[in-house]
């Protein structure tokens, strides 16, 4: 029999997470040790994956391994323990800049080929296609999603309230989503009476058939769903609203999620840039094609391939981009003072994160001129679009929420095994000509669902698999029992798809106790009604949904209540037994990195990594029977208690307290806590030294990372930094670290 030593896995990823695991990750193993617990690393950074996928192209001592690959695999093991922080989900521009960095090193990789003609060159942007977007979560979200704000976290934002914009009943900010011709009003849906093979299909008008995807694998009652948007739809749709806008005098904003539908809303938003500055583009139609812009990568894939023209030619096409804002409504901005709009890069404004931050602060956003103003916000698709309109509605009615009082929603999504529409991407198309797109049967030839589209349509599968709905449902009702909480399934019964679930969910709620239970289920809009109705009044309400909504509502409530969804609670039940704990609900922060570089401080919050710890310690003690971990995660919890309760988290200003110096306080507040107990005596021995030499040298540990901050300073790279001197920035205080060595002897 093997003994394999209980290991905890913390994934190194990008980023001010990645620098905040320089700083904490010390702290973690010292503490770990003792309970003879391993922490060990899995690096699935973006440049980690670049560089795994084309090991070909390296020396042997640059290979590196797939460990995304790797980390996949172990997430089908019983005890698997992962600690998952939030990594980039990268844009085009992202990646050519990150394959940039690495040729800089010496990693002699190939070109993105941004416009392959060659199979050569094709078949390398197919895989640097496997690098884009969401290509980490999908992979290790073997389990549902179970996120929540913990009782010390929702108290310390009651009596530490956030700033919160008011919202005025004369405000004309609003959401604007197709009321035709999107994903939603054409969507067919079916749940499969056995296992098949099927294949993707068009038939155009002429009668040539075009295999899109040649094979599929469903299993039995699984469900699959067949939708297009229509482009035309979509094009009108585009003009109006920037018409609407423009006369009733709002900016226009253009929230998408890039990252997650990585083929469908580059899409999206490039249509709506193409439109808004329809005039340039089609008077420098020859000029673009021939240079190959495309801004489905926004517009700074254009400015960059304009760069290099000749000034008068370059100086033409700005002026008549520029001469495009005489007749369209004010653009929202992503950063006024350097000037970039909305349209800069799709990946700018991610809708989870910026419709929450919109509506946090009184339905503004910024203009041009560093002023914050009423906005349009554009969501085409409108399957989720109206649940955002009517928390705006409710705001409007009844004012701001008040981060004092309110109620919290917790939720419990639907992710597993690529569930709906964010797993996708694979299956999804921008159709070539027009005619009918089936998904037939392989073996028998009988079409299962249909549609009919023209060119240029987005044409997409999704599917959602048996195991994990009922794996869904019974992660509801657990969290409703040991919560005792409503819970509330937001389910459209006028959308095929969620029918189709809505029969599955009340089958499968049979095979629990549901006494006593409050589990209801409503469409959308009824349900965040319904929801915010109790959230003022202060009462909790759990929000059962699908994969998208349990991405938007995990980043929206939290920002409302919490201030950021960095604080989250965010666990992966693994479906084969293991568990994985996310960092928080939100992402990688990438102008946290630029404050460190530019002043040496790090505002970045580990609270999310806190809280995942302490869960990963916890679960690990229970499965292996091992007390000194759940002791671990006890004082653990009690440190973030204290840590809390003595505002010991990071600051946004330089010269406070910054990442370091929350995870100094963490440190000493753990030591504390198991230098106190009389649980275990090892565990007591072990810890007072540590908790003794850290309060005496509390003062000189401040002062080390304080005396850093206020200059520039240099971590060797942005997509690989350079491992060295990051440790030097993010470990600058001899005496802390002089303190954990000796405590690891
Ligand atoms: N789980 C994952 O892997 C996820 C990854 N992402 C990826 O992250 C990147 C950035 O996404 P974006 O939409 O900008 O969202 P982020 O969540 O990274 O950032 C939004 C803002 O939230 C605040 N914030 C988030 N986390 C923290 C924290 N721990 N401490 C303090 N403040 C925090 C910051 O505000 P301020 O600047 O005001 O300090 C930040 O600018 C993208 O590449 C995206 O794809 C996004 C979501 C989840
Ligand atoms: O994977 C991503 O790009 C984003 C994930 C996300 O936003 C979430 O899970 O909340
Ligand atoms: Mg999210």
């Amino acid at each position: 029999m093997t003994t394999k030593r209980p290991t905890i896995i913390y994934t190194l990823t990008d980023e001010a997470p990645l620098l905040a695991t320089c700083s904490l990750l010390p702290i973690i193993r010292t503490f770990a040790a003792p309970a003879g617990i391993d922490v060990t690393t899995s690096d699935i950074s973006v440049a980690a994956r670049v560089l795994a996928e084309f090991s070909e192209f390296l020396t042997d001592e640059q290979k590196v391994p797939d460990t995304l690959a790797e980390l996949g695999r172990l997430t089908q093991e019983p005890d698997t323990n992962i600690i998952k922080l939030p990594n980039i989900s990268a844009s085009v521009s992202q990646l050519m800049a990150c394959v940039k960095e690495l040729q800089s090193k010496g990693y002699a990789i190939p070109d993105y080929p941004e416009a392959p003609k060659t199979d050569e060159d094709k078949a390398i942007k197919v895989r640097y296609g496997k690098c884009l977007g969401s290509a980490v979560n999908p992979v290790l979200r073997e389990g549902n999603s179970d996120r929540r704000a913990p009782a010390a976290v929702k108290n310390y934002a009651k009596k530490h309230p956030h700033s919160m914009g008011k919202w005025s009943q004369a405000s004309r900010t609003h959401v604007s989503h197709m009321k035709h011709g999107d994903f939603y009003h054409g969507e067919k849906s079916m749940t499969l009476d056995r296992a098949r093979k099927v294949k993707m299909e068009l038939i155009t008008k002429e009668g040539e058939a075009i295999v899109l995807k040649p094979e599929v694998a469903l299993l039995d009652g699984e469900i699959i769903d067949s939708m297009f948007m229509s482009k035309k739809a979509l094009c009108d749709f585009y003009e109006e609203q920037i018409e609407d806008a423009r006369q009733s005098g709002v900016m226009f904003s253009l929230h998408v999620k890039a990252t997650m539908m990585k083929v469908s809303h580059p899409i999206v938003f490039g249509h709506c840039v193409r439109i808004f500055y329809k005039d340039a583009f089609k008077k420098h139609a020859a000029l673009f094609r021939e240079l190959g812009v495309n801004v489905n990568n926004g517009m700074v894939n254009l400015y960059d391939k304009i760069a290099n023209l000749p000034r008068s030619q370059r100086e033409e096409i700005i002026e008549d981009l520029h001469a495009c804002h005489e007749h369209r409504p004010e653009l929202a901005m992503v950063d006024s003072a350097k000037g970039i709009t909305n349209f800069h890069s799709p990946n700018d404004i991610i809708v989870d994160a910026s419709m929450p931050a919109m509506i946090r602060s009184g339905g503004k956003m910024w203009g041009a001129d560093g002023r914050q103003k009423d906005a349009k916000a554009v969501m085409p698709e409108s399957t989720f679009a109206r649940i955002y309109q009517e928390m705006i509605n409710f705001c409007k009615t009844n004012g701001n929420f008040d981060p004092k009082t309110m109620g919290t929603v917790p939720n419990v999504g639907l992710m597993a095994q690529k569930a709906e529409e964010y797993g996708s991407h694979d299956k999804t198309f921008e159709i070539p000509k027009a005619g009918v797109a089936n998904i037939t049967d392989l073996d028998t030839g009988e079409v299962l669902l249909s549609q009919n589209v023209e060119e240029g349509d987005i044409w997409r599968m999704c599917q959602v698999k048996d195991a994990p709905i009922r794996d869904w449902v019974k992660l509801a009702v657990t969290r409703a029992r040991n919560s005792g909480m409503p819970a509330v399934f937001w389910l459209d019964p006028y959308r095929p798809h969620e029918n189709e679930l809505i029969k599955k969910v009340e089958l499968y709620l049979k095979d629990h106790d549901t006494t006593g239970l409050d589990i209801q289920h409503m469409s959308q809009v009824r349900a965040m009604r319904y929801t915010l109705e109790r959230v003022v009044r202060g009462q909790d309400t759990i929000s059962v949904t699908g994969n998208i909504l349990r991405d938007y509502l995990t980043d929206l409530f939290p920002i409302m209540e919490l201030g950021t969804s960095a604080k989250m609670l965010s666990i992966v039940p693994l479906m084969a037994g293991g568990g994985m704990y996310e960092t928080g609900a939100g992402g990688s922060a990438p102008k946290h990195v630029q404050q460190l570089v530019e002043e040496n401080h790090l505002r970045w919050d580990s609270l999310g990594e806190f809280l995942a710890l302490a869960v990963s310690l916890e679960d690990l003690g229970i499965k292996e029977g091992n007390a000194k971990a759940k002791l671990l995660a006890k004082t653990l919890d009690e440190a973030t208690g204290k840590l809390l309760d003595n505002d010991k988290s990071p600051s946004r200003k330089t010269g406070e307290l910054d990442n370091r110096g929350s995870h100094f306080y963490l440190a000493m507040y753990w030591a504390q806590a198991l230098a106190a107990q009389d649980e275990d005596a090892e565990l007591k021995a072990y810890f007072t030294p540590l908790a003794k030499s850290l309060a005496d040298n509390e003062a000189k540990i401040l002062a080390e990372l304080s005396a850093v901050q206020g200059k520039p300073v240099d971590i060797g790279g942005y997509y690989m930094a350079d491992a060295e001197k990051t440790k030097t920035v993010m470990r600058p205080s001899t005496t802390l670290n002089a303190a954990l060595a000796a405590t690891r002897g």
